[in-house]
């Protein structure tokens, strides 16, 4: 039987297989906007799963699907601020980019942005010691994007940039915050600029989310949905990575919507 219930605020509906009493349900579970119906990736392992498989069993390599990730989320980050509607004089962002895979979108990111015509600045405070990272980081200071020695305050922030993209944790974050991202997440909490997450909301448990977590305006979902999506309460949420064989979409049941035409993002 399907129970629904209203969780969002401007027209969403999540609907799932008897939510109350019946246990663990893995499938179908989904998330309705007035657009769109996707299912979700209910287990953190599902969604690491299918990462692995795509490398594993499908041939891609980490910095392929980086670069299309990447992609993806500067382009959504387009449709939903546009240069043109963005409040300070210069059309500047601050990019946070954790230690891991999410922390690589963000850089991807941030490189596709400035060629958008934004101007980012990248906080990369943990840089793993692998090409694929290095590589990227020279990449973005080839592009003539400045990166911060340390994490400005929320006054700073508020003062100097248009939306924070928060790429510091995804599917792979796993129990309390460590510094210095605990410090770094705290400042985020308390300024008022804008926050557009990669994948999910650093700092949420990516099935159970965070009551007193971050509040991003923006989540960018990349390949699927991850269930802390439901709790999701900013203005604009959008599908990117569009890559997924239909192989692998067929074994994990994902359902993907149809992107529009050749566009690499779809908005929920
Ligand atoms: N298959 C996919 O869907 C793709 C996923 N990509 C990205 O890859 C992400 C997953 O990347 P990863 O698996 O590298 O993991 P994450 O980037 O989610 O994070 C892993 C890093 O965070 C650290 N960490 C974990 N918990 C922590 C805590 N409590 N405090 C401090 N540090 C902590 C780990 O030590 C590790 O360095 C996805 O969310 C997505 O953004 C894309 O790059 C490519 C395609
Ligand atoms: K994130």
């Amino acid at each position: 039987m399907l129970s629904v219930r209203t969780l969002f605020g401007i027209g969403f509906l999540v609907t799932q297989q008897s939510l109350l009493g019946q246990g663990h349900v893995r499938w179908p579970l989904q998330l309705t906007s007035t657009r769109q119906t996707v299912l979700i990736a209910d287990l953190q392992e599902e969604a690491q799963h299918i990462d692995e498989e795509l490398f594993s069993e499908y041939g891609f390599s980490v910095d392929q699907l980086m670069e299309l990730a990447g992609l993806s989320c500067a382009t959504a980050i387009t449709r939903a601020y546009p240069i043109t509607s963005l409040v300070k004089g210069r059309p500047s962002l601050l990019v946070i980019c954790g230690p891991g895979n999410n922390g690589g979108d963000g850089l991807v990111c941030a490189r596709h942005l400035k060629l958008f015509g934004y101007e980012p600045t990248i906080l990369y405070p943990k840089r793993p010691n692998k090409p694929l990272f290095q590589g990227l980081t020279t990449q973005c200071q080839k592009m003539e994007i400045p990166f911060l020695t340390e994490m400005p305050e929320a006054e700073v922030i508020e003062e100097a940039y248009n939306l924070v993209i928060d790429a510091i944790f995804g599917f792979s974050f796993k129990g309390a915050v460590r510094e210095p991202f605990d410090s770094i997440l705290d400042v985020l909490k308390k300024t008022t600029v804008p926050i557009a997450s990669v994948d999910i909301p650093s700092g949420w448990d990516v099935e159970q989310g965070s009551a007193d977590g971050l509040q991003p305006d923006m989540l960018i979902s990349l390949t699927a949905p991850k269930k802390s999506a439901l709790l999701f309460r900013g203005r604009y949420h959008f599908l990117g990575g569009r890559f997924v064989p239909p192989g692998l979409e067929r074994k994990y049941q994902l359902n993907l919507p149809q992107y529009p035409g050749t566009d690499c993002v779809l908005q929920l």
